[in-house]
């Protein structure tokens, strides 16, 4: 992790980038499964910047798009980016709470403005690289990595800061499983690097995150992780809206957090579609909150 001991909490209680309603408890489940105190019991001063506001009186189908709620998700997008923007500045390290995926538009607009080189790990059971042309749903959540690589509607690629956010090959997403087929042929046509549970089951999590580590450190000046809770097994992370099995384990993701602290490399994270509605007493919540400790380098001796 970076060496400032000074992490800002910002929650976005968005569940707009998708259909399933609760995401927008997310925030307030993290919090009570115990951040703040996780992350002060390892010595960081933690400050909670509160929620990012979010605007749901927005139609559903705005001007001729069949993104849903662009209008809101664009607009809550440029306040968190500003907030970002304003926590890296500050000289703090931005850990957002979702809210659904699409967050990471404004999360990536923010950070982008810092490093001309952000690298992004996309811990995710999705690629989240969904147009409006390829986009089965027109579900925002399913769009952030596109859009962070200059693709999709305007509103969302120009937001903030300039596009592209990210390059392609600064790209590494961990654990997809759930690729739609426009999708695939993105990844194919823009060299993003994959590792999908094929990779994760045959090469195992050490070597998956020491390749990963070792493929952004040459080229990136700043590494974001954006880790979707839908990326591990719906058995450890049932509170998802977007859950498909054959999952990266709580263990595995573990070792990958713990890796990614050893290796100094993250600047900045984000946890995301975290649903209390559809969890089991808060297990996901709880799950979330274990792995941003090990992010930030909790060990058990
Ligand atoms: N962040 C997520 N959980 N994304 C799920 C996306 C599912 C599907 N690919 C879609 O575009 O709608
Ligand atoms: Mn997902
Ligand atoms: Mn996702």
């Amino acid at each position: 992790m970076t060496n400032e001991k000074k992490i800002s909490i910002i929650g976005v209680p968005m569940d707009l980038g998708q259909l399933r309603r609760g995401v927008d408890m997310g925030p307030s489940a993290i919090r009570y499964a115990g951040i703040s105190e996780r992350l002060e019991a390892l010595q960081y001063e933690v400050e909670d910047c509160g929620d990012i506001e979010i605007n749901k009186k927005h139609a559903v189908h705005s001007e001729n798009t069949n993104l849903k709620n662009l209008k809101s998700v664009a607009e809550a997008s440029t306040k968190l980016a500003e907030k970002v923007d304003n926590v890296i500045q500050s000289g703090s390290f931005p850990l957002v709470l979702g809210g659904d995926h699409s967050i990471a538009i404004g999360t990536l607009a923010g950070v982008a403005k810092h490093y001309h080189n952000l690298g992004v790990i996309w811990y995710d059971a999705h690629g989240d690289l969904n147009t409006a042309e390829t986009s089965p749903t027109g579900n925002i959540h399913g769009m952030p990595l596109a859009v962070s690589i200059g693709l999709g509607h305007e509103a969302l690629t120009g937001l903030y800061s300039p596009s592209p956010k990210v390059k392609p090959e600064n790209i590494v997403i961990i654990g997809a499983r759930d690729l739609d087929e426009g999708e695939k042929a993105l990844i194919k046509e823009q060299g993003i690097k994959v590792y999908t549970m094929h990779e994760v089951d045959r090469l195992g999590m050490t070597k998956v995150i020491e390749e990963t580590i070792e493929y952004l450190r040459e080229k990136t000046d700043g590494v974001h992780l954006s880790l979707d809770l839908d990326g591990l097994d719906p058995s450890d992370a049932p509170g998802v809206g977007t859950p498909v099995i054959g999952g990266i384990s709580y263990r595995e993701s573990h070792l990958a957090m713990e890796m990614l602290a050893e290796s100094g490399l993250i600047t900045s994270a984000e946890f995301v579609e975290v649903n209390p509605i559809l969890d089991e007493k808060n297990k996901t919540a709880s799950v979330a909150v274990a792995l941003m400790a090990s992010l930030f380098g909790s060990k058990l001796l």
